[in-house]
């Protein structure tokens, strides 16, 4: 039931059907595309059950949510396809996009290319994504055309955290918006298939929003991005970092795991974890003839 299914069946929305539905001129009031990250299979499996998801993204925030790296550039490619593949087990009908990890698509287009088809065959994602504006057209392009959806990713690039000195809003002036904007277009133009748009001030990202056929997919971009996304340990409560401006907690998964952790453990210090009823008994006849002998040979 879970098996993963390329792009057939009754209650898959494929990417180009998802996407290209949002170049028509109605697209002001299509629904909202729902974006979220994964990181395992469980999770793939929790993404895959709600018909609401339309994207599953394993992001290389990875990197710091579930594998503890104090960024993400430490992010290896062998570790993202160990984790898209988790991933993919579990989900059926939301596309599967992967961050291509820093360093993965910096050194050459045809680089790019090998590392792309890795985390396809091996990591068995259906689209690649990666920071960056008019310098990675090239690669864009080029991925494009060997049949590989790519999702750009422009505004805070957090890959790029150190060259930015932090993690800053991004196009708050108005050289920043104009770059922006032609980033955005110039990625559109190599073939970019959706774009996330991170960091970025409302009036910017709703511009950039209708100046652009491809959708994109806000994250503190406000609310009038084609879609959103978010960090799943972000929106259910279980990052302890810190919490940027454009999170909201939706659930509190973190609260619930503590006070499970804490109710077990204080099960077996006192005693009262396993029960008769958690543990397994023997025959008593047995039992009686194994005891039996156990005093014969002492
Ligand atoms: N848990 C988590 N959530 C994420 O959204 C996320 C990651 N990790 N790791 C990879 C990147 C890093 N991201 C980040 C990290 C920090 C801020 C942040 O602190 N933003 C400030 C903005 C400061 C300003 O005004 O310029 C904020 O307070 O929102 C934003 C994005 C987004 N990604
Ligand atoms: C937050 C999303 C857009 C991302 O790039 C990630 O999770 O790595
Ligand atoms: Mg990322």
């Amino acid at each position: 039931m879970h098996e993963r299914t390329t792009n057939q069946g009754p209650e898959y929305i494929g990417w180009w059907v998802l996407f290209q539905s949002w170049s028509c001129a109605e697209r002001a009031k299509k629904i909202p595309i729902t974006v979220v990250t994964a990181y395992d299979y469980p999770t793939g499996l929790a993404c895959s059950m709600n018909p609401q998801v339309d994207v599953v993204l394993v992001g290389d925030s990875l990197a710091q949510v579930c594998l503890g790296y104090p960024s993400t550039t430490e992010l290896t490619l062998q570790e993202m396809i160990h984790h898209s593949r988790a991933v993919a087990r579990g989900t059926s009908h939301p596309l599967l996009v992967a961050d291509m990890p820093f360093g993965s698509y910096h050194i050459s287009t045809s680089d790019a290319v090998s590392n792309a088809i890795k985390l396809v065959q091996d990591g068995r994602v259906e689209a690649v994504k990666m920071e960056g504006g008019a310098e990675i057209v090239d690669i864009v392009r080029k991925l494009t055309s060997v049949g590989i959806p790519v999702m750009a990713h422009v505004g805070l690039l957090p890959q790029r955290y150190i060259a930015l000195s932090g993690y800053r809003v991004q196009g708050r002036t108005v050289e920043g918006a104009q770059k922006l904007l032609r980033d955005a277009l110039a990625l559109q133009e190599a073939g970019a298939f959706s774009m996330v748009v991170e960091a970025v001030p409302q009036e910017l990202a709703k511009y950039i929003t209708e100046k652009l056929s491809i959708p994109t997919i806000g994250i503190g971009a406000g609310p009038s991005t084609s879609g959103q996304v978010l960090v799943w340990d972000d929106l259910m409560g279980t990052w302890p970092g810190h919490k940027a401006k454009f999170v909201r907690r939706f659930a509190d998964l973190k609260g619930a795991r503590d006070i499970g952790l804490q109710n077990y453990t204080s099960a077996v210090k006192n005693g009262s974890f396993p029960n008769d009823s958690e543990s397994y008994s023997m025959d008593e006849a047995e039992w009686n003839k194994f005891l039996e002998l156990e005093n014969q040979n002492a």
